[in-house]
Order: C-alpha cells, then structure tokens, then sequence
C-alpha cells in the first residue's frame, strides 16, 4: 500500500512546529490528536459563514444551522454504521457519555444488589461514574482482572457474571496498554447472559472501522478530539429502544416537548431528550470535517500504515538497555514504558528538550499503576500522521538518556 505520508503530515499545519529548537516529534496522540487544516477550515467556514442558533429556528440561518447539525449526526451514523440517526447522542466526550449512561441508563433502570462488570484497565472515565453510580444505589462493581501481559482471560469473565449483572462497561482499546479487548468474543458472552455492554472507544474510532451493529453493544461512546477533530464534541451510541426507556440527564431547554407549572413537563423523544441547553454546533461540524478526513485516507488504509509502523517502533524500542514496554505484542496506538528506574516526568522532559512530545504519568488509569506496580509510565502514541524518523528519534533519545542518566 502507498501511503500519502508526506501529503498527511501537509495536511497537520502544528506538525511543523519546532519545540526547544528541534522539529517537533508529537508521539501523544492518544491524550489528543493534531487537527487537519480542514477540521480547521470547517469551523472557521461555519463561524464566518454559517453559524446561528440552532433548533425550531424560524429564521434562515437558524434552520440551516440545524439542518447541518442534523446532518453531522447522520454523518456519525454512517461513520459507526448505527441503525439510525436518533441513535447518535452529542456529548462533550467519552467522560460525558459514560457518564450520561450511569446518570440515565444506572440511576433509573438499575436497582440495589445488582452488579456491574468493568475491567481493571479501564480509564477513569469508565470506573469513576460506576463508583459514584454503585456507591449511591448500593450496586456492586465486579472487576475483570488483568493477566500480566495486559490482556483479559476471557474464561474469567462467566465467573464475574450472575442473575444480579446487568452492564458490563469495557474499553475496546486501552489507552495505555494498546490492548485490543476482542469484543467480537466478549460481547456475545455478556449478550448472552441478559447483560447490556457500553464500550469505550475513545482509543479505537481513529485506528479502526467501528460497526455498531456487528459488535451487537447497547452503548458506544467516543471523542472528537482523538479523531482529529475539535475538542469538547463526542458521542454517545445508544440502541434506540434502549435511549426511549432511559429518562433525561440533564434539564433545560431542547430536551423537552412542553414545560408547565402546573402540568407537568414533558420531554423529547432520543436522542434530544440527552441534549439540553445551546450545543457544540461548530464542534459538530468540525467532527464532521474530521470523520470525512480519515474516510477519505481509509481507515483500512490508516489501520495498515499504523500498524506497520507501530511493529517497527516496538523492534526499536527493544533495543534500548532498561526499557521495559508494558502490553501485548498485538496492540493499537500506544507504547507504555519505564527507562529502568527513572520517573517517566524525568524521561519525559528529558525527551521534550529533544523536541519529542510523550505522556507522563499514570493516564487516568491508577489501577493499571497498581497492577504493575509502577508509579508511572511513559508513553508514546503512534497516529496517521507519525513517521519512523520521529520513532528513531525517539529510540535515540532513549539511548541518549540512558547513556547520561544509567
Ligand atoms: C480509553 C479512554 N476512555 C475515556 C477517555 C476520556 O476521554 P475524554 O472525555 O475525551 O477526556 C480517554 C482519554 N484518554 C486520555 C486523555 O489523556 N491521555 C489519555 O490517555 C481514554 O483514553
């Protein structure tokens, strides 16, 4: 496959930035990816030429602002092959949408002595909401234990199950494992057994085609701003018979059909009802941009470009003396590690003063810390746009690092 790299990394305006004097290598693209200059143009297009307040608008501007809202949401209908447009929530990202189905789906459809599934390599996005959820409604949080290479047992996972499971919250790709969870096995075994599944695909829209409908899952969430688009946009998927069943969030206007003092209010049919107050519209188009981005490129051919390059940084970094790399070998995106004992903020500045941009830390995932053991770890993110120069500068260093620091 030829890839356009060179014409891609065109396409990156911030990618020709220079950091402490260096051209800068940005390697952490799973906290938040570069923006396209058409994600860019999009907005600005929108905002110069467009923008209006949207909904029940009767004025021109109004009822195309809409109009294209609308459109986006069919957009990201088609781009995650749901059945229907009225599947798509926007959200501010996958934070919100996971949090949305712990304050909707959780609080009202969920009673005491039932229990959630999540897995110990979750983000805190998926285990904080279900621990505020659990520890209000007095629901059990059951956790699916990690093996030491990063991957889950999937004979563990009936065990977890019982007749008071009802959800089962999972990341299709950990943020800092690079694990790919194969849902195509685990969902069916949680479907079967009368659970409902969310998936967390804030690490898996950018690296893979998304179909909905094939994984079979009740709830899918995931953010713009990992998939080159705006940030402060993201979805929520949900199974439109399941969102009809599951009460309003958060009140205002939007979300309702009537409001009366005396009456009583009534509120919108999904996904508006999940919508309230003035939205994101310019983020929405910039998603929209974003989405048209990487279907133009080809997610089969960014899957292919990714993971050739991801299989020569893991050669690389092998190669560096103390580096120990966390994780499967099969992985997407992201590469964590340790440099023997050095605290990854040390590596880390270290590196940013080479111009090569990492993630330090614990990345929302202290109990992953905790499973290895670790207070930290580096991390470095591979994207459509990142090249085997920059992984050689980063291997180097490494070694540069290693050589000063022991
Ligand atoms: C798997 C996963 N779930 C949820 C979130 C939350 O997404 P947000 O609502 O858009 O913030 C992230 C963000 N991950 C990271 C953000 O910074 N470094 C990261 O690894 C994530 O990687």
């Amino acid at each position: 496959m030829s890839y356009p790299l060179e014409r891609v990394r065109s396409d990156f305006p911030l990618l020709a930035r220079e950091v402490n004097g260096q051209p800068l290598a940005y390697l952490d693209s799973a906290a938040s990816a570069q923006k396209p200059q058409s994600v860019i143009d999009r907005e600005l297009d929108f905002y110069r030429h467009g923008y209006a307040a949207v909904h029940r608008g009767i004025h021109t501007l109004s009822a195309e602002a809409t109009q294209q809202m609308e459109g986006v949401r069919e957009q990201v209908a088609r781009f995650i092959n749901a059945d229907s447009a009225e599947e798509i929530v926007f959200v501010k990202g996958t934070t919100e949408g996971i949090n949305l189905v712990a304050n909707s789906f959780g609080r009202h459809l969920l009673t005491a002595g039932d229990s959630i599934i999540i897995t110990e390599m979750e983000h805190h996005a998926n285990i904080v909401p279900w621990q505020m959820l659990a520890q209000e409604r007095g629901i059990t949080l059951r956790v699916w234990p990690l093996q030491p290479d990063g991957t889950l047992d999937l004979a563990q996972l009936p065990g977890l199950i019982d007749a008071s499971t009802k959800l089962l919250a999972i990341t299709q790709v950990s943020n800092v494992l690079g694990t790919v969870n194969p849902l195509h096995k685990i969902v069916p075994v949680a479907k079967a057994a009368g659970l409902k599944v969310l998936v967390d695909g804030a690490q898996a829209v950018m690296h893979q085609r998304i179909d909905v409908q094939a994984l079979d899952c009740d709830f899918y969430v995931f953010s713009g701003h990992k998939l080159y688009g705006p940030s402060g946009i993201g979805i929520l998927y949900g199974k439109q018979a399941l969102l009809e069943q599951m009460p309003p969030w958060e009140g205002g206007g939007a979300m309702i059909q009537r409001v009366s003092l005396t009456q009583g209010t009534t509120f919108a049919a999904p996904p508006w009802r999940f919508e309230a107050g003035s939205p994101n519209t310019a983020g929405m188009m910039g998603l929209g941009a974003a989405i048209d981005y990487v279907e133009a490129l080809g997610l089969e051919n960014i899957h292919e470009y990714e993971q050739s390059l991801m299989r020569y940084a893991l050669d690389g970094l092998q190669q560096v003396p103390t580096l120990k790399i966390y994780g499967p070998a099969q992985r997407a995106g992201v590469i964590a590690f340790n440099l023997g004992e050095h605290h990854a903020y040390d590596v880390g500045s270290f590196l940013d003063q080479y111009g090569i941009a990492i993630r330090t830390g614990h990345h929302c995932a202290m109990p992953l810390m905790e499973f290895y053991r670790v207070p930290s770890m580096c991390r470095a993110s591979l994207a459509l746009y990142n090249t085997r120069q920059e992984v050689d500068r980063l291997v180097a260093g490494l070694q540069r690092i290693h050589s000063l620091l022991g």
